[in-house]
């Protein structure tokens, strides 16, 4: 896979419209991804290392907000053999068409069905491992409830959903002190102030953070019997729920 550079802000301008997938930032996306979210490899590699310890042969794991099918593709890496299928689902077609070329590129017995459509709409059914890496933001916040609980209604008991979310703080200094960490990570890895900035209008509408609280009591009012944070730096997590 060739990796183009993310210069999509890089040029300054008067009317930065909402953040979308589009043709355009699928395809920057990884690199995009890997210079702007902390641990992004670590949480896809431990991710594969869930799918080994918790899926079950001739069971469903479902990747929602695939993307270019990074956890989709470290998920089959970790279970060959064992008869299961992938539902990996996005509602950009641009994603989908490139993320279909990343897994024709390797071979797998593992069959994936790839799916353009919106993640509010699929069923769950007969699942070991539901993954939402970094995705649950992007729905409007009156929508994630109802995701959380037809997941855990279609995971089998035993299951595991992997939420990875960027979160915000109720106490403002740890809020502010953990978003500077995150932007001195970006401008490490080379945005600059003008990038940082336009990014963050155009995901203003559109990506709204919950607190580590929101997420843990949507997932036990739905009844997951385990919870843990796995994974934090800064304002980036990585949780599991147990069924
Ligand atoms: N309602 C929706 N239905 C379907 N897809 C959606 C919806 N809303 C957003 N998306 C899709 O969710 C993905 C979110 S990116 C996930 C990274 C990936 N998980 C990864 O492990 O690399 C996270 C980020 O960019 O920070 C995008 O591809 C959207 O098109
Ligand atoms: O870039 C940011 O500031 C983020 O919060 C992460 C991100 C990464 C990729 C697309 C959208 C948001």
């Amino acid at each position: 896979m060739t990796v183009s550079q993310d210069t999509i802000y890089a040029q300054a301008s008067d009317n930065i419209s909402d953040f979308q997938f589009d043709n355009r930032v699928a395809g920057v996306f990884s690199d995009m991804i890997l210079r702007s979210v902390p641990g992004y490899t670590q949480i896809i590699n431990t991710i594969g290392d869930f799918a080994d310890r918790f899926v079950k042969p001739n069971t469903q794991i479902y990747d929602l907000g695939c993307s270019l099918g990074a956890a989709t593709l470290s998920i089959r890496r970790q279970i060959q053999g064992r008869q299961c299928r992938i539902i990996a689902v996005d509602n950009s077609e641009s994603m989908v068409a490139r993320c279909q070329e990343n897994l024709n590129a390797y071979v797998s017995d593992t069959e994936v069905d790839l799916v353009c459509g919106d993640i509010r709409d699929i069923d769950i059914q007969n699942a070991s491992l539901v993954v939402l890496n970094f995705t649950l933001q992007f729905l409007p916040p009156e929508d994630r409830e109802t995701l959380i609980a037809k997941i855990y209604q279609g995971l089998n008991p035993g299951g595991i959903l992997v939420l990875s979310e960027k979160i915000r703080f109720d106490d403002a200094s740890i809020q502010t002190l953990l978003e500077e960490q995150h932007l001195d990570f970006k401008r490490a890895n080379g945005y600059s102030e003008l990038e940082i900035s336009q990014k963050r209008s155009a995901l203003e509408n559109v990506m709204k953070p919950d607190t580590l609280t929101t997420h843990q009591q949507r997932l036990t009012d739905q009844g997951f019997s385990h919870f843990s944070l796995w994974f934090q730096c800064f304002n980036f997590t990585s949780m599991v729920a147990i069924k």
